[in-house]
Protein backbone atom coordinates (compact mmCIF):
# COMPACT_ATOMS: atom_id res chain seq x y z
CA UNK A 1 0.00 0.00 0.00
CA UNK A 2 1.36 3.31 -0.80
CA UNK A 3 1.97 6.38 1.89
CA UNK A 4 2.10 9.44 2.68
CA UNK A 5 3.73 11.27 5.39
CA UNK A 6 0.81 14.08 7.05
CA UNK A 7 2.88 16.63 8.80
CA UNK A 8 0.90 17.26 11.78
CA UNK A 9 0.33 16.17 15.49
CA UNK A 10 -3.25 16.76 15.81
CA UNK A 11 -4.81 13.84 16.42
CA UNK A 12 -8.05 14.92 15.07
CA UNK A 13 -6.54 16.12 11.92
CA UNK A 14 -4.65 12.35 11.65
CA UNK A 15 -7.70 10.55 11.42
CA UNK A 16 -9.76 12.46 9.26
CA UNK A 17 -7.00 12.00 7.13
CA UNK A 18 -6.53 8.38 7.21
CA UNK A 19 -10.00 8.09 6.82
CA UNK A 20 -10.16 10.59 3.35
CA UNK A 21 -7.02 8.55 1.97
CA UNK A 22 -7.95 4.88 2.46
CA UNK A 23 -10.61 5.75 0.01
CA UNK A 24 -7.36 6.36 -2.30
CA UNK A 25 -5.79 2.61 -0.72
CA UNK A 26 -3.10 5.32 0.11
CA UNK A 27 -2.02 4.69 4.14
CA UNK A 28 -1.79 8.31 5.68
CA UNK A 29 1.30 8.35 8.20
CA UNK A 30 0.64 10.93 10.79
CA UNK A 31 4.00 12.32 12.92
CA UNK A 32 2.32 10.81 15.64
CA UNK A 33 3.01 7.26 14.18
CA UNK A 34 6.67 7.70 13.84
CA UNK A 35 8.87 5.78 16.37
CA UNK A 36 11.28 8.92 15.90
CA UNK A 37 10.22 11.95 18.04
CA UNK A 38 10.02 15.14 15.48
CA UNK A 39 10.39 18.68 17.10
CA UNK A 40 7.93 21.12 16.71
CA UNK A 41 7.69 23.37 13.77
CA UNK A 42 7.61 27.15 14.69
CA UNK A 43 4.13 28.56 12.78
CA UNK A 44 6.12 31.51 12.37
CA UNK A 45 4.13 32.74 9.37
CA UNK A 46 1.10 35.01 8.29
CA UNK A 47 -0.85 33.04 6.56
CA UNK A 48 -2.44 29.79 5.87
CA UNK A 49 0.09 29.09 3.20
CA UNK A 50 3.25 30.20 4.81
CA UNK A 51 2.30 27.70 7.99
CA UNK A 52 1.45 24.83 6.04
CA UNK A 53 4.69 25.30 3.43
CA UNK A 54 6.88 25.39 6.91
CA UNK A 55 5.61 22.28 8.08
CA UNK A 56 5.67 20.29 5.19
CA UNK A 57 8.29 21.69 3.93
CA UNK A 58 10.65 20.96 6.56
CA UNK A 59 9.60 17.89 7.34
CA UNK A 60 9.95 16.70 4.02
CA UNK A 61 13.61 17.56 3.94
CA UNK A 62 14.25 16.10 7.10
CA UNK A 63 12.97 12.64 6.17
CA UNK A 64 13.48 13.24 2.30
CA UNK A 65 10.28 11.45 1.18
CA UNK A 66 7.08 13.73 0.42
CA UNK A 67 4.90 15.61 3.02
CA UNK A 68 1.62 16.97 3.40
CA UNK A 69 0.80 19.52 5.67
CA UNK A 70 -2.55 21.39 6.90
CA UNK A 71 -2.83 24.73 8.30
CA UNK A 72 -6.50 25.23 9.15
CA UNK A 73 -8.33 27.39 11.55
CA UNK A 74 -11.91 29.15 11.88
CA UNK A 75 -12.40 32.82 10.47
CA UNK A 76 -15.25 34.69 12.23
CA UNK A 77 -16.48 37.55 10.09
CA UNK A 78 -17.58 39.67 13.13
CA UNK A 79 -13.84 39.52 14.70
CA UNK A 80 -11.90 40.87 11.55
CA UNK A 81 -11.03 37.04 10.57
CA UNK A 82 -9.92 36.09 14.05
CA UNK A 83 -8.78 33.53 15.63
CA UNK A 84 -7.55 32.77 11.55
CA UNK A 85 -4.40 31.41 11.69
CA UNK A 86 -4.44 31.69 15.77
CA UNK A 87 -6.68 29.05 16.32
CA UNK A 88 -4.92 26.72 17.84
CA UNK A 89 -3.85 28.72 20.59
CA UNK A 90 -6.26 31.18 20.94
CA UNK A 91 -6.73 31.07 24.34
CA UNK A 92 -3.08 30.71 24.73
CA UNK A 93 -0.67 28.04 25.69
CA UNK A 94 -0.58 25.49 25.85
CA UNK A 95 -3.45 24.21 23.41
CA UNK A 96 -6.93 23.82 24.57
CA UNK A 97 -9.74 23.50 22.74
CA UNK A 98 -12.07 23.84 25.52
CA UNK A 99 -10.72 27.67 26.47
CA UNK A 100 -10.44 28.55 22.92
CA UNK A 101 -14.42 27.78 22.33
CA UNK A 102 -14.97 29.50 25.51
CA UNK A 103 -12.98 32.67 24.58
CA UNK A 104 -15.05 32.92 21.06
CA UNK A 105 -18.56 32.42 23.16
CA UNK A 106 -17.59 35.08 25.02
CA UNK A 107 -16.18 37.65 22.90
CA UNK A 108 -19.72 37.04 20.63
CA UNK A 109 -21.66 36.93 23.84
CA UNK A 110 -23.51 40.18 22.68
CA UNK A 111 -23.84 39.49 18.44
CA UNK A 112 -27.06 38.48 16.86
CA UNK A 113 -27.41 35.10 15.19
CA UNK A 114 -27.43 36.39 11.88
CA UNK A 115 -24.01 38.40 12.44
CA UNK A 116 -22.43 35.16 13.59
CA UNK A 117 -21.09 34.22 10.10
CA UNK A 118 -17.67 32.50 10.24
CA UNK A 119 -15.87 30.06 7.86
CA UNK A 120 -13.47 26.97 8.65
CA UNK A 121 -10.05 26.98 6.24
CA UNK A 122 -7.74 23.92 5.38
CA UNK A 123 -4.33 24.79 3.17
CA UNK A 124 -2.82 22.03 2.11
CA UNK A 125 0.82 22.13 1.10
CA UNK A 126 2.25 19.01 -0.57
CA UNK A 127 6.42 19.36 -0.19
CA UNK A 128 8.18 16.70 -2.50
CA UNK A 129 12.28 16.82 -1.97
CA UNK A 130 13.20 17.62 -5.80
CA UNK A 131 9.97 19.84 -6.49
CA UNK A 132 8.09 22.84 -6.10
CA UNK A 133 5.90 22.92 -2.77
CA UNK A 134 1.84 22.76 -4.39
CA UNK A 135 -0.80 24.40 -2.37
CA UNK A 136 -4.89 23.59 -2.39
CA UNK A 137 -7.53 25.36 -0.47
CA UNK A 138 -10.69 24.39 1.04
CA UNK A 139 -13.56 26.49 2.65
CA UNK A 140 -16.80 25.49 4.81
CA UNK A 141 -19.21 28.23 5.44
CA UNK A 142 -21.52 28.63 8.50
CA UNK A 143 -21.90 30.31 11.59
CA UNK A 144 -21.14 29.91 15.33
CA UNK A 145 -23.56 28.54 17.83
CA UNK A 146 -24.73 30.07 20.99
CA UNK A 147 -23.67 27.36 23.33
CA UNK A 148 -20.87 24.39 22.76
CA UNK A 149 -22.95 20.75 21.34
CA UNK A 150 -22.07 17.70 20.40
CA UNK A 151 -18.89 15.80 20.95
CA UNK A 152 -17.14 14.64 17.54
CA UNK A 153 -14.96 15.97 15.69
CA UNK A 154 -12.44 18.61 17.40
CA UNK A 155 -11.36 21.78 17.95
CA UNK A 156 -14.06 24.27 17.54
CA UNK A 157 -16.82 21.91 16.09
CA UNK A 158 -19.01 22.16 19.15
CA UNK A 159 -19.51 25.50 18.29
CA UNK A 160 -19.85 25.22 14.39
CA UNK A 161 -23.13 25.27 12.38
CA UNK A 162 -22.14 24.64 8.87
CA UNK A 163 -24.46 26.41 6.53
CA UNK A 164 -27.78 24.42 5.68
CA UNK A 165 -27.76 22.26 8.77
CA UNK A 166 -28.81 22.75 12.07
CA UNK A 167 -26.81 20.52 14.04
CA UNK A 168 -22.93 21.80 15.00
CA UNK A 169 -20.04 20.18 13.57
CA UNK A 170 -19.26 17.88 16.61
CA UNK A 171 -23.09 16.77 16.49
CA UNK A 172 -22.86 15.31 12.67
CA UNK A 173 -20.94 12.01 12.20
CA UNK A 174 -17.42 11.48 11.37
CA UNK A 175 -19.08 10.73 7.47
CA UNK A 176 -21.45 14.21 7.42
CA UNK A 177 -18.39 16.04 8.50
CA UNK A 178 -15.78 14.64 5.96
CA UNK A 179 -18.61 15.22 3.25
CA UNK A 180 -18.48 19.00 3.77
CA UNK A 181 -15.88 20.16 5.79
CA UNK A 182 -12.77 22.43 4.68
CA UNK A 183 -10.58 19.78 4.62
CA UNK A 184 -12.42 17.29 2.58
CA UNK A 185 -12.67 20.48 0.19
CA UNK A 186 -8.96 20.78 -0.44
CA UNK A 187 -8.36 17.15 -0.32
CA UNK A 188 -10.89 16.97 -3.40
CA UNK A 189 -8.47 18.87 -5.27
CA UNK A 190 -5.43 16.64 -4.58
CA UNK A 191 -7.25 13.50 -6.19
CA UNK A 192 -5.21 14.16 -9.44
CA UNK A 193 -1.75 14.53 -7.36
CA UNK A 194 -2.87 11.48 -4.94
CA UNK A 195 -3.92 9.11 -7.83
CA UNK A 196 -0.19 9.45 -9.17
CA UNK A 197 1.23 8.92 -5.99
O1 LIG B 1 -13.49 22.54 14.94
C1 LIG B 1 -12.57 22.40 14.16
N1 LIG B 1 -12.69 21.51 13.15
C2 LIG B 1 -11.78 21.35 12.19
O2 LIG B 1 -11.94 20.53 11.28
C3 LIG B 1 -10.64 22.18 12.31
N2 LIG B 1 -9.57 22.33 11.55
C4 LIG B 1 -8.81 23.25 12.16
N3 LIG B 1 -9.38 23.69 13.29
C5 LIG B 1 -8.85 24.66 14.27
O3 LIG B 1 -7.69 25.24 13.76
C6 LIG B 1 -6.52 24.76 14.45
C7 LIG B 1 -5.51 24.35 13.43
O4 LIG B 1 -4.23 24.88 13.71
P1 LIG B 1 -3.00 24.21 12.98
O5 LIG B 1 -3.34 24.09 11.52
O6 LIG B 1 -1.75 24.87 13.34
O7 LIG B 1 -3.01 22.72 13.55
P2 LIG B 1 -2.57 22.15 14.96
O8 LIG B 1 -1.63 23.09 15.64
O9 LIG B 1 -3.80 21.78 15.72
O10 LIG B 1 -1.79 20.82 14.53
P3 LIG B 1 -0.55 20.70 13.49
O11 LIG B 1 -1.12 20.13 12.22
O12 LIG B 1 0.00 22.09 13.28
O13 LIG B 1 0.41 19.77 14.14
C8 LIG B 1 -7.00 23.54 15.21
O14 LIG B 1 -6.20 23.25 16.35
C9 LIG B 1 -8.42 23.93 15.55
O15 LIG B 1 -8.43 24.84 16.62
C10 LIG B 1 -10.52 23.06 13.40
N4 LIG B 1 -11.46 23.15 14.33
MG1 LIG C 1 -0.13 23.93 14.49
Amino acid sequence: MKEIIIATKNPGKAEEFKTFFAKFNIKAVSLLDLSQSIQDIEETGVTFEENAALKAEQIAKLLNTPVLADDSGLTIDVLDGRPGIFSARYAGEPKDDKANIEKVLAELKNVKVTDRTARFVCVLAVATPDANTIFKKGYCEGRISVTSKGSNGFGYDPIFIPKNYTRTMAELTSDEKNSISHRSNAIKQLEDWLENL
